[in-house]
């Protein structure tokens, strides 16, 4: 067996599952030591077949040969070791019944953010990873992204079945050179994750404005209630946050979160730039559901969750 038989055997082979923003950008630091299928719209696989996937900032310059991009199921045409869910969770069902066929008994994981996504990958195979990314993306231009701010390392923690594959993607994404940390206690991961999105994703989509807009004086008081009524919507499902108290996270949020994002837009903006429907129903809109069935007044996260929904069905003249 010459050597590069043997590299074949060894190197994993990954499917990215939605790649836009952040699958792109992983897709283009695993390419370093993985196959890896980047499952994405045409616009993005044929700009990529030309020229490769273009990055830039944080994570890289330049262009990136190798990734294979599939606008279809029928296109993976090796077996895959790993998925990785990186569609917006609006998509998180579309998706996995169009590529079930592949990623049935395949452990996947998700980096979306939003509560729910685990559950809905659950129905597709036995063992799922949930997974938090608290890094900046965005597209530039079709297969072309940049790479900004990191607040925090990756972090995968096993939701169902299998352990080791768990180890195995973490030993992946390492080696790929990307910080990266296991967490046992993920579906508190994402909900921490959760509270920043729901701090700042809606406001600076609504104000078209960079995160640090919710540091402002005259935001920083709805940041308060966002982040007030959903810590008192996790104590009733239970859920423990890492952070004892609301104003403990507000701490942090505003020290660290808020500062290191405060020049970027985060994903939300984008989807409302580009008339796309957006997280909100995972992220404050799901705050208010819950707050209602556990009898938890939650003024803020409704009359967001309903401006963003409003501005969802009114895109704005460009
Ligand atoms: N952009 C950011 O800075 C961060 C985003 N996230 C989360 O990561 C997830 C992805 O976000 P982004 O990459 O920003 O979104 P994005 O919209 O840029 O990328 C998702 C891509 O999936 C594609 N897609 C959906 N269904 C598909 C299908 N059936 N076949 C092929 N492609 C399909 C979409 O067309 C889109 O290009 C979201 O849950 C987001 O909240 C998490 C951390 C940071
Ligand atoms: C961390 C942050 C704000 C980075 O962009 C994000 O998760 C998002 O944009 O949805």
């Amino acid at each position: 067996m010459d050597n590069e038989q043997m590299e074949s055997l060894q190197r994993p082979t990954i499917l990215v599952l939605g790649a836009g923003a952040v699958g792109l950008a992983l897709a283009g630091r695993l390419a370093r030591v993985a196959t890896v299928y980047a499952a994405c719209r045409p616009v993005h696989a044929n700009a990529i077949r030309d020229r490769g996937l273009l990055m830039e900032g944080i994570w890289g310059n330049g262009a990136v040969e190798g990734i294979i991009p599939v606008t279809g199921p029928d296109e993976i045409t090796t077996e895959v070791d790993l998925v990785i869910v990186t569609a917006k969770g609006t998509d998180t069902r579309s998706i996995c019944e169009e590529y079930a066929r592949v990623i049935r008994g395949l452990p996947v994981a998700s980096l979306q953010n939003g509560i729910g996504n685990e559950e809905i990958i659950a129905e597709y195979t036995g063992t799922v990873i949930g997974g938090t990314v608290t890094t900046n993306f965005s597209v530039v231009a079709p297969g072309h992204v940049r790479v900004l701010s990191e607040s925090a390392p990756m972090r995968f923690g096993i939701w169902s079945g299998d352990g080791a594959a768990l180890d195995r993607l973490i030993g992946i994404v390492r080696t790929a050179g990307i910080t990266v940390e296991p967490d046992p206690e993920i579906r508190s991961g994402k909900w921490a994750k959760a509270l920043l999105n729901i701090a700042v994703n809606p406001i600076s989509a609504l104000l078209h404005a960079p995160v640090g807009v919710a540091a402002d004086a005259d935001i920083r008081k709805t940041v308060i209630g966002l982040v007030r009524e959903t810590y008192a919507v996790a104590a009733a499902e239970g859920v423990r946050l890492p952070w004892a108290t609301a104003d403990d996270y507000l701490e942090y949020l505003f020290s660290v979160q808020v500062p290191d994002f405060a020049a970027v837009y985060p994903s939300m903006y984008y989807d409302l730039e580009r008339g796309r429907r957006t997280e909100i129903d995972l992220l404050n809109g799901y705050i208010a559901r819950l707050g209602e069935r556990h009898g938890i007044a939650t003024p803020y996260n409704r009359c967001i969750a309903g401006f963003v929904r409003y501005a969802e069905r009114h895109p704005r003249e460009r």
